[in-house]
């Protein structure tokens, strides 16, 4: 299987580099700066599950190649529209795409530009991030990708893809219930990204301060009641379970959200936050600690802008 990966940052670098890891024919699409530092340097991975440095395939919008198979998009989403226009050279009548970002909103942007059929539902759970020279840097060991059908069904094709992705020291599933896997993963980031954000702090510090878990459990069920109301297919019982999930987390653990905000970089609060409070205002649902939140990320945004 011929897979292209979109992106080569803490994301695609990670998983894709994996797959070449472990053999399969991979390329990545990346820009011009990021194409000299991967050729430079190599695509490097530092991981607590083992380290990796490998020469890529790589290719940039310019360059000929033919249509692949599936194509893992990778981007951060205010990235979103303008990777879509470079990688359209490269899709064809069978690839499928497989969406790795956070969220949930950029699924209908992708089903509009390429229909559809071509585009499967998707989400990772990692945490990374690249170090001063683009190397990827990973401290934690979790490690997953969940990919499937938006119907839940097990076609030809996600048989196929899931034989390609299986076998790699990361862990690549195939899940029969995808839609449900990424509005639980919308909800945990926006309420993890939220409050490490806000505190400009770990997880382990905001857990223990004073109702430092009760703020959390208040925000998770401000998420749900959202998600519900737009009708997202929740697990009665996913606020506790995301309570255990954030519980089990090391200390030091900070969303990639906090991490962008400490270089200096762009977030995608309007993509994870915003849109999630778009959602709280057309059904009329209170929310006023994702208010804050939202407001908070609106405010460092500004300040982006401004500098
Ligand atoms: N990092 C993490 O721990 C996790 C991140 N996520 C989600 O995954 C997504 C990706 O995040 P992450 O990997 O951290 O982001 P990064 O910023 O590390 O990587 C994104 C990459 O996309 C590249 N890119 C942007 N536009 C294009 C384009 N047109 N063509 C080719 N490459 C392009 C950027 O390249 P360039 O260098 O040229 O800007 C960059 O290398 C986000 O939605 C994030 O929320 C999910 C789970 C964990
Ligand atoms: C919460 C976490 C680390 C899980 O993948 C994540 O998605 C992020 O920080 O962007």
């Amino acid at each position: 299987m011929r897979i292209l990966v979109l992106g080569a940052g803490g994301v695609g670098g990670y998983f894709g580099g994996r797959l070449v890891e472990k053999g399969e024919d991979v390329t990545f699409l990346v820009r011009e700066r990021r194409r000299q530092q991967l050729e430079q340097e190599g695509l490097a991975i530092h991981s607590v599950n083992g380290d990796l440095t490998i020469q890529p395939k790589l290719i940039t919008t310019q360059d000929q190649a033919e249509a692949f198979d599936l194509i893992l998009f990778s981007t951060k989403a205010y990235h979103l529209q303008s990777a879509i226009q470079d990688v359209k050279p490269f899709v064809g009548e069978k690839s499928v795409i497989l969406p790795l970002l956070n969220g949930v909103a950029h699924i209908q942007q992708l089903q509009r530009e390429f229909g559809v059929d071509k585009v499967i539902g998707g989400l990772c759970f990692i945490e990374t991030t690249l170090n001063e020279q683009g190397h990827i840097v990973q401290t934690s060991k979790g490690h997953y990708v969940r990919f499937g059908e938006f119907g839940n069904q097990e076609t030809e094709r996600i048989r196929k893809i899931e034989e390609a992705l299986s076998g790699t020291r990361a862990s690549f599933m195939r899940s029969s219930h995808i839609e449900q896997d990424m509005w639980h993963k919308y909800l945990y980031i926006t309420v993890i990204a939220g409050v490490t954000t806000l505190m400009r702090a770990p997880l382990g510090p905001i857990r223990d301060s004073e109702d430092g878990r009760e703020f959390i459990r208040a925000l998770f069920l401000e998420g749900q009641a959202i998600m519900l109301a737009h009708g997202a297919p929740l697990d009665q019982e996913i606020v506790e379970k995301h309570m255990i999930t954030m519980e089990r987390t090391d200390d030091t653990m900070k969303a990639s959200m906090l991490r962008d905000m400490e270089k200096g970089l762009p977030i995608e609060g309007q993509h994870l936050h915003g849109y999630l409070l778009h959602l709280a205002q057309k059904y009329g649902i209170d929310s006023p600690l994702l208010k804050v939140i939202h407001r908070h990320l609106q405010v460092y945004e500004l300040m982006q802008h401004q500098a």
